[in-house]
């Protein structure tokens, strides 16, 4: 029987300015991580011999490398004694997408297992123990709409206009760590004002070096441009998304989409349900 299931939603890079590159590699940036209501679904039960156990199993990604066992592994060492647990998912998210599949289920483990396990450790102290692992995960571990800067760890909540997304996932997978260390990529864009953003600023600088390297990308872009011109990338893709004003407005586009770009459709949301279980 599970003892906890909770969602692990995605979120949208609505635009992805990077600013410098520190001495450890990592990329300075501002993006405003917009969170959809499209979500995988994570299932907790409480075993009794400290194991982690993920009895899903994900096509290339081993036990031990799921971020899922790593996240947990990560709270597991942080809080000494604890009972274990059974894992399950259900999975939605592309993964390699850009909408933050795998950061997300880290966030919902640190979140599930806190929990689960009645370890009281608060939502900033999660943050700080995932940053390490990720640099996406403390947005959806804060579970707000945010504006981001440093590495994506320094969050500001911001409201943005009600919008449904269409996102359409091209069928190719696109390494994170290959595009952030690519040379043609831009990196210094210089840093902009949300009031900037609000204006109609801001673009993705990882998008023009995805869409050279992956045509699929490219395609997708084109198409979904027919649509509306602002048409995007999300984080270093493969996913793009164009906002709309209605549900009804996605789907007529999402249905006239070809065969190779399947996709989905979502509302943006202020609050992810994660936003409600953590304590400050
Ligand atoms: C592209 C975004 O998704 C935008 O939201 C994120 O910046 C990526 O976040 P993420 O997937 O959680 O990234 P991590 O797992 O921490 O790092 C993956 C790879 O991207 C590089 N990376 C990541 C974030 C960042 N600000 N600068 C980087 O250079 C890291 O060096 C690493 O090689
Ligand atoms: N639980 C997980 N879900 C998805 N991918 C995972 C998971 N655990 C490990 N991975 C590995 O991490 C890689 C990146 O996954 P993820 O879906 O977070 O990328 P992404 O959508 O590009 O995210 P981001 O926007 O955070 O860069 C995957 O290709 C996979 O090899």
């Amino acid at each position: 029987m599970t003892d906890l299931s909770l969602a692990a939603p995605a979120k949208l890079n609505l635009f992805l300015h990077i600013t410098g590159r520190r001495s450890d590699g990592y990329h300075e940036l501002q993006t405003l991580f917009q969170l959809i209501d499209y979500a995988d679904q994570l299932h907790f039960t409480a075993r009794r011999d400290g194991e982690i156990v993920l009895h899903t199993a994900f096509a290339g990604v081993a036990h031990e490398d799921n971020l899922i066992v790593r996240a947990a592994r990560l709270l597991q060492r942080r809080a000494g004694d604890v009972p274990g647990a059974d894992i399950r998912i259900d999975k939605r998210l592309p993964m390699g997408g850009g909408i933050g599949g795998g950061s997300s289920n880290a966030a919902t483990t640190l979140i599930g297992l806190n929990r689960l396990w009645q370890l009281g450790l608060k939502r900033g102290e999660l943050m700080q123990l995932a940053t390490p692992l990720g640099a996406d995960i403390p947005v959806f571990i804060g579970g707000q709409t945010a504006w981001a800067e440093g590495i994506g760890e320094r969050l500001t909540p911001i409201e943005t206009p009600r919008l449904w997304y269409l996102i359409l996932a091209p069928k190719c997978h696109v390494s994170t760590a290959t595009i952030f260390s690519h040379k043609d990529l831009t990196r210094d864009t210089r840093p902009i004002k949300v009031a900037a953003f609000s204006q109609g600023g801001g673009q993705n600088d990882c998008e023009p070096l995805v869409r050279a390297l992956y045509p699929e990308v490219d395609n997708a872009l084109i198409w979904l441009r027919n649509f509306s011109p602002h048409a995007r990338m999300s984080g270093t893709g493969a996913c793009v998304f164009a906002p709309f004003d209605s549900e009804s407005e996605a789907h007529n586009a999402l249905a006239q989409a070809p065969p190779e770009l399947p996709g989905f459709v979502a509302k943006g949301i202020s609050h992810s349900p994660l936003f409600d279980l953590g304590s400050d």
